[in-house]
């Protein structure tokens, strides 16, 4: 699997764990920046991972900022992008199974290494679960195709 992985000073740290992490594994990880602690702006950053995913040259994205919410913000800008914002294993794992989604958003600020890392592996490894959840997907879907038509 192909992750792209993107943060702005406030996950760097955070990145940079989850990176090694991934790439210990054997995933081969994409990463769009940042690539220190240098004050950024954490749209530039979650727009590139998700176009990453949205394009299909990643299957999944991994984005994180202090908290994770304008980076997930930014990220769910993207047509395509179900980002959802994580901070607890239960959630990640229930956002795969019922959201299909195909960008997770961390904050470094909130989470400490071990529990991001489980978020991370639950996240990884849940599958989605259709039926119901796929019609409420197509709705978004739908929704989002025609705002573009305007
Ligand atoms: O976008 C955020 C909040 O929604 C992120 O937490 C940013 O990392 C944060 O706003 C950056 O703040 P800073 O004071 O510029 O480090």
């Amino acid at each position: 699997m192909r992750i792209a992985m993107a943060s702005d000073h406030g996950g760097f740290e955070l990145k940079e764990i989850v990176k090694e992490y991934l790439v210990g594994q054997g995933y081969e990880v994409k990463d769009m920046g940042t690539y220190n602690t240098e004050s950024v702006d954490y749209p530039d950053y979650g727009l590139k991972a998700a176009y990453e995913v949205a394009s299909g040259r990643a299957e999944r994205g991994i984005v994180i900022c202090g908290t994770g919410i304008g980076i997930s913000i930014s990220a769910n800008k993207v047509r395509g992008i179900r980002c959802a914002l994580c901070h607890d294993v239960y959630s990640a794992e229930m956002t795969r199974a019922h959201n299909d989604s195909n960008v997770l958003a961390m904050g470094g600020r909130v989470v400490g290494r071990d529990l991001a890392l489980r978020i991370v592996q639950a996240w990884i490894h849940s599958d989605f679960e259709g039926g119901r959840h796929a019609r409420r997907i197509d709705k978004i879907t739908e929704y989002e195709n025609n705002v573009e038509k305007g």
